[in-house]
């Protein structure tokens, strides 16, 4: 009998994240949860185990105090039961650019891009060593939208799902999927913490839905997985235009438009 991949989850205490770890339960996987809620993890943890007979281990941490990411990255890098990391802890700031104050960018870039990266880079070179394992980082589709005016959320999740097609392309080649998930607005507390009422919001998707959804491209090994996108070529014709970008923008000459005029 295989054994199952241990599921190593960021920002399991609420939303997306609780939601993937009974998701993964089910499945019969081992978790460890990741929050700085203890209570709210060890409750979660309890009712998991009791469900669905898996062990559920709880690890208390502020990702955005870079001290204490060595010892989540030590656990990644050594614990070979792990072989799934669903990068998902993240937070929102509602407001212009203009009245965020630098501590509260730099909480939401480290939390959303910097912890997300390390952790990665720290269970990487394992699951490339041993041909098999699973990166899942969530993103958002605000990440395509300046327009939504969410300028540094909507900056880190373009990070995110940059970093994870580079890993993708980097990584797949020796057996490792690398997933980036991009929800549109589902209803969780990522809205109440950012100070903004989701019941305002005209399109809401349920959390239960988004992550099943998700497991879906998961399963079918997805590179880049987007819910709520219901016109699945229009992803297709923005990265085909991407890709199409590369052999225009390697040249050793300024386009005509750039030349001086003498
Ligand atoms: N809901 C939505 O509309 C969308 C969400 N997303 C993304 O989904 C991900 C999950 O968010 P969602 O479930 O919605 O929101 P929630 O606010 O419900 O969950 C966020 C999770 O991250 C944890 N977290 C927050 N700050 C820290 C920190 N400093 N250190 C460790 N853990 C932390 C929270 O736990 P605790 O407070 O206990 O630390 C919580 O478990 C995020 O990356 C978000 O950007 C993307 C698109 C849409
Ligand atoms: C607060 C948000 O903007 C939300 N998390 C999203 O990514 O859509």
């Amino acid at each position: 009998m295989t054994t199952l991949p241990t599921v190593f989850i960021t920002g399991a205490s609420s939303g997306i994240g609780a939601t993937y770890a009974e998701r993964f339960a089910r499945r019969g996987h081992n978790l460890i949860i990741v929050a700085r809620d203890k209570s709210r993890l060890d409750a979660l943890a309890l009712r998991l185990h009791a469900e669905h007979q898996v062990s559920v281990e709880v690890l208390q941490a502020d990702l955005t105090n870079t001290a204490e990411l060595p010892a989540l990255e030590a656990r990644l890098r050594d614990d070979a039961d792990i072989g799934i990391l669903i990068n998902n802890a993240g937070m929102a700031q509602s407001g212009d650019f203009l009245a965020q104050s630098a501590e509260a960018i730099e909480r939401q870039i480290t939390l959303n891009t910097t912890a997300l990266t390390r952790l990665a880079a720290a269970i990487a070179p394992r699951l490339a060593q041993s041909g098999t394992g699973a990166i899942v980082n969530i993103g958002s589709v605000v990440g395509f939208a300046p327009e939504f005016g969410m300028s540094i959320y909507g900056a880190t999740k373009a990070f995110v799902l940059f970093l994870s097609q580079g890993l993708s392309l980097e990584l797949s080649p020796k057996g490792v999927y690398v997933q980036a998930v991009l929800p549109a607005a589902t209803r969780t507390e990522i809205w109440q913490r950012a100070g903004i009422d989701v019941n305002t919001l005209p399109e809401v998707m349920e959390v239960g839905e988004l992550v099943d959804a998700a497991l879906v491209g998961f399963d079918r090994r997805e590179p880049v997985t987007i819910p709520p996108l219901h016109v699945a070529e229009r992803w297709d014709a923005l990265d085909g235009a991407r890709q199409a970008l590369m052999s225009d923008i390697r040249q050793a000459h300024a386009a005509e438009r750039y030349q001086q005029q003498h």
